[in-house]
């Protein structure tokens, strides 16, 4: 089993604060970055011994930057520099140093002359027990592809130069990695991991900023892992990850997103070879749909919230027996209003206020769902909770949410609640559509490994919506039959509303949800006509529509009269309409789809400009 690790680079703190992050994230070993070091006020020595201490190996230290074919007389100057890194390997207590291809503009090419000063470095090295790995980056000014790396390696013919495989310079320029299986095992000496999203835009500036785990871009690490796995190699997986994101969050959690990236891959792997990699996870959680929403309110607003559930068409159709939880139904749709003082849904509440304490997913096999979750490295939550506290399988989610898994055995979740008797509701929504949870947009890459290591979701392209007071990241996810979408919102512009979401909420959460239904008019007019008040929408908004589309007068009409947003794609089409926002936290959405896959993203910006108008100008941030 290869020994897992990750660089100092790829983790936000001092080196200290690093090292604590990685060692409890259950890593093997590190490389140490030299920046990481040079800043850090402790000796080499030192370093090494916090290292062992926190029970880390260092498996390489780098980088060494514009090594290979110098001419004189700044080539005996780089053997000169190589010694000396030689000293602090030994005393930090590594063995490996990583040179990268070289950039430097006065670097001759040729690869027989790299292969000669790697063959003299090889000598010096190995009088000392150390070893060089030679890594091409994309960029390097002659060597930039693995393929001449390891010839250069192999024409150095020394058993202590080896090469270094990073799997975002193969994968970033598109280079074939069959090329990496005829490498022999034992002349790679690292192999370093990471993912990118695909982006247009100069490979330096791609791989120094956006970098991320395995999981979280669009590379094939997966097929890269093949090819490696393929020679034999047995040494230390990497993460390498250069990541802004990475480098503004928190140390503990990202060095945990590394290691659960580490082991998806490693258990995908698996799946494919079965004897390169570890035993195998349970597969991805196979959900169904939501099986309920539970709200945490205090009592004088779960009189306001049932209100709103009412006017939407939702019928009561529980009361707890000896709790102050209500559970309001229509369609396949279950909500739960929790105000029972002594419950989870209380001390949710109290730190964050009104708000989605928990989400249900229906799955197979809750005991599953669960084991798949505790091998990635998820929190469980211990305490018997569940509308009610009733006992069902949960694990910690966004911002310290639960996510439950509901199965055929959670199912009596509503065994302790008595019918009431009240009104018919409307019946006109059909099942939870979608939700979107807001989150630091640093966390972003966090809670999208979670949700896709866990459950078998794919993601949608990223999108950028205009909010009034800045830009937003939104992130898609859907399950196979899209009986799940969630959406995942980020932002670094203090003043959208998605970031004022979390301000006030006091972190990530819920902050709306979209019902779908297969009559939207029918729907709204039940709605209006039990009280329900929707988003004011601009005419201009309807002007535009009716220039866009030639959408029948009586159409546009209606939904201009009704509120309503459109989209529109090739032959499928999307109705949308927005309720107020409740207790300035979080509010509903009603969806129609007409073959329609995606989310109204055109009219993103026209509804958050219409929410921006309505809520209060004085809980705005001042600048
Ligand atoms: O961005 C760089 O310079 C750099 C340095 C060392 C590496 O291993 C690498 O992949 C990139
Ligand atoms: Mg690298």
């Amino acid at each position: 089993m290869n020994k897992r690790s990750i660089a100092t680079v790829s983790i936000s703190g001092a080196l200290d604060e690093k090292l604590k992050a990685i060692a409890a994230a259950g890593f093997d070993t590190v490389e140490i970055f030299e920046n990481d070091l040079v800043a850090f006020g402790a000796r080499p020595r030192e370093i090494g011994q916090m290292c062992r201490d926190l029970g880390l190996a260092i498996c390489a230290y780098q980088p060494f930057r514009d090594f290979e074919g110098m001419p004189e007389p700044q080539r005996a100057r780089t053997f000169v520099r190589a010694e000396r890194k030689f000293d602090l390997m030994q005393e930090l207590g590594t063995d490996l140093l990583l040179i990268c291809s070289s950039v430097s503009p006065a670097s001759l090419g040729g690869i027989d002359r790299a292969a000669a000063d790697f063959h003299e470095l090889g000598e010096r090295a190995a009088k000392r027990g150390l070893r060089v790995g030679y890594e091409a980056l994309a960029w390097g000014r002659h060597v930039h592809d693995y393929r001449d790396a390891w010839e250069i390696v192999r024409r150095a013919d020394h058993q202590a130069i080896g090469v270094i495989l990073d799997s975002f310079h193969a994968l970033a320029p598109a280079l074939p990695t069959n090329a990496i299986r005829s490498i022999p095992a034992d002349k790679i000496f690292l192999v370093q991991l990471a993912d990118a999203p695909k982006l247009e835009l100069d490979v330096l500036s791609w791989s120094r900023h956006f970098r991320s785990f395995p999981g979280q871009g669009d590379l094939p690490v997966g097929a890269f892992m093949e090819a490696v796995a393929a020679t034999g190699y047995a040494g230390p997986l990497s993460l390498e990850i250069f990541n802004d994101q990475f480098r503004a969050g928190s140390a503990p959690r990202t060095a945990l997103d590394g290691m659960r990236s580490l082991l998806l891959l490693q258990d995908d792997l698996a799946g494919k070879m079965p004897a390169a990699a570890e035993p195998r996870f349970e597969p991805r959680v196979r959900s169904h749909g939501i099986g309920f929403v539970e709200f945490a309110v205090s009592e004088d607003k779960a009189e306001s919230l049932a209100r709103l559930f009412s006017q939407l068409g939702f019928r009561n159709t529980g009361r707890h027996r000896s709790k102050a939880v209500q559970r309001w139904s229509q369609g396949a749709i279950e909500l739960v209003i929790n105000c029972e003082p002594a419950s989870f849904a209380h001390s949710h509440y109290v730190t964050h206020g009104p708000g989605v304490c928990a989400l249900a997913l229906d799955v197979d096999s809750a005991d599953r769902a669960m084991a798949r979750a505790q091998a990635l490295k998820t929190r469980t939550f211990v305490q018997p909770v569940g509308p009610g506290e009733l006992e069902i399988p949960a694990i910690h989610g966004v911002g310290g949410s639960l996510l439950y898994f509901l199965d055929a055995k959670g199912k009596n979740w509503d065994v302790d609640f008595e019918a009431v008797a009240g009104d018919e509701g409307n019946d006109r929504l059909v099942a939870v559509d979608h939700i979107v949870q807001s989150m630091p947009h640093e966390e972003m890459l966090s809670w999208l490994l979670f949700y896709a290591g866990l459950i078998d979701f794919s993601r949608l392209p990223q999108m950028e919506i205009a909010d009034p007071r800045g830009l937003v990241q939104s992130q898609a996810i859907v399950n196979g039959d899209r009986s799940l979408r969630f959406i995942l919102n980020g932002s670094t512009a203090t003043r959208t509303l998605s970031s004022r979401f979390i301000s006030e909420f006091f972190g990530s959460g819920v902050q709306h949800i979209a019902f779908s239904c297969d009559d939207i008019f029918a729907a709204v007019a039940e709605m209006r006509a039990r009280g329900a008040g929707f988003l004011d929408i601009p005419d201009n908004y309807y002007d535009d529509l009716e220039a866009k589309y030639d959408l029948a007068p009586e159409t546009i009409a209606a939904l201009r009269a009704n509120e309503i947003l459109y989209d529109r794609d090739g032959d499928a089409e999307f109705f949308q309409v927005y309720t107020h926002i409740f207790e300035e936290r979080f509010f509903f959405e009603i969806v129609q789809r007409r073959n329609y896959q995606g989310f109204g993203a055109p009219n993103a910006a026209i509804r958050l400009a219409a929410q921006a108008r309505e809520v209060r100008p004085d809980t705005m941030p001042r600048l």
